[in-house]
């Protein structure tokens, strides 16, 4: 490979006596469009945010699960509208199978509960990290990949699963320092606009697809969306009222408009009276104009924000009751939230709270003659066993470059391994913080590496 070009040649090509190979085309050292590497230090990071998600899904008795990145097209196809549907990264594959890779989790999850069937045990509580993917025409210059954390509780019909669920994600923000000054979470469902629809004489089919085109109300004109209601047969003055009623500002409010027997209502004010018992009520915001854009919620419906209202969603979740009956399985209660890897990196770098996270060393290990290398692999091998970060020098080096080598590492301790030392059982080993150094036999180098890892 050319150094400077990055051009690459097939080896070996064309007859013993031609030139240079032919140079068959160069190599874009860049990952595709909308994708990200993760060099060390970003994938410090990510593995630091992932180790959030899973300890707070431990924490809620979660059981991780996972899925192919790739599934069946026929998963994600629907017709509601949703950009997610318009974006899929789909393909014919060689076996002219039409397939895609996941633009979201849950289509995913809701197979595998269905694959299992009777001999799985509701409730379940399972969650998953995985990276989605969205076919966005460059034009936009988003991205088109994302890792996204999803739980979901399949099995509990009432807001006691969506509590559970809300409480996870408060307690995931507190754990990373992020607190209700900072972010809420809106919460509303979709029984409200469900309520509407029945009122204003809108056929139910549409219902999901109003939903999609409510969902954009803060991010096209109220014309706009007055328009799309149009097409799906919302006509003008149920249009006006719908987009009036999500106005309303409080469970009250709401019960004013839809009456004391709505389910909307009761659902909402058992969810808010839930979280208070728990003790996270006050991260929560009503907001009737909160829908989501996902076609398949039902529900309670929710997403977190940041408070200076700087940034898009946090998270996003939902109650998605019929989602499993259209996969052709038993109507099965259920509901999740997805919370990308993103946003929250913004959020913490605005409020500061990016952890610093260096790759941690226990100890250089450093024969200072190549024929004690085989001792030095001895000595590496005991320290790793008693569960030490070791890095062993694997070339001959000057001294100078071994303590170079150890201050950019940031490495706690440094041994030498010399044969003067050696033949008196020893090794020496420099502390390169406090510059101490002492002759140690390796039981007791051993010995104290382990009381330092107890
Ligand atoms: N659904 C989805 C997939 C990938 C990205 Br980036 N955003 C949203």
């Amino acid at each position: 490979v050319d150094a400077t070009s990055g051009k690459i040649t097939e080896p070996g090509r064309g007859p013993a006596s031609a030139g240079p190979p032919p140079v068959v085309e160069s190599i874009d050292y860049n990952p595709p469009r909308g994708t990200r590497d993760f060099p060390p230090d970003e994938m410090r990071l990510r593995s630091w945010l992932f180790q959030q998600f899973r300890e707070v899904s431990r924490l809620f008795a979660f059981e991780e699960v996972d899925f192919p990145v790739l599934e069946s097209e026929a998963l994600f196809v629907r017709k509601a509208g949703e950009e997610i549907t318009q974006q899929l990264y789909n393909f014919e594959d060689k076996g002219g199978r039409r397939v895609s890779l996941r633009p979201e989790l849950t289509p995913s999850l809701a197979r595998l509960v269905l694959q299992k069937g009777k001999a799985l045990p509701l409730p379940v509580k399972w969650f998953a990290i995985g990276q989605c993917w969205r076919y966005e025409r460059m034009t936009r210059g988003r991205r088109r990949e994302h890792y996204q954390w999803n739980m979901d509780i399949l099995g509990i019909p009432g807001v006691e699963a969506e509590v559970e669920l809300l409480s996870a994600i408060v307690t995931f923000f507190k754990k990373v320092g992020i607190s209700s000054n900072d972010v809420g979470i809106k919460i509303s469902s979709r029984k409200v606009l469900q309520s509407l629809l029945e009122r204003f004489e809108v056929p139910p089919g549409s219902f999901a697809a109003v939903c999609v085109v409510v969902d954009k109300v803060e991010k096209i004109t109220r014309k706009e969306v007055e328009e799309e209601l149009l097409k799906l047969g919302v006509l003008k003055d149920a249009a006006d009222g719908i987009l009036n009623a999500l106005s309303v500002r409080s469970l009250t409010e709401l019960e004013g408009l839809l009456g004391t027997e709505s389910e909307a209502v009761r659902d909402l004010k058992q969810l808010f009276s839930l979280a208070n018992g728990y003790g996270f009520a006050d991260w929560l915001v009503f907001d009737a104009s909160v829908v989501r854009g996902l076609a398949y919620y039902t529900g309670t419906v929710f997403e977190g924000f940041d408070k200076e209202g700087k940034l898009r969603a946090i998270c996003g979740g939902g109650r998605y009751d019929r989602l499993l009956s259209t996969f052709g399985g038993e109507d099965t209660p259920a509901c999740g939230f997805g919370f990308g890897d993103a946003v929250i990196v913004e959020l913490l770098k605005d409020r500061g709270l990016l952890p610093s996270l260096q790759q941690e060393i226990d100890f250089i290990v450093f024969p200072l003659e190549e024929v004690l290398r085989p001792q030095a692999g001895l000595v590496t091998t005991k320290l790793r066993e008693a569960g030490c970060v070791v890095e062993l020098i694997l070339e001959s080096k000057k001294m100078k470059w071994a303590f170079k080598h150890a201050e950019r590492l940031q490495a706690k301790q440094l041994v030498l391994l010399g044969s003067s030392e050696w033949e008196r059982g020893c090794v020496r080993v420099k502390n390169l913080s406090s510059r101490e150094e002492e002759d140690i036999s390796i039981d007791e180098l051993i010995t104290k590496a382990n009381t330092s890892k107890e």
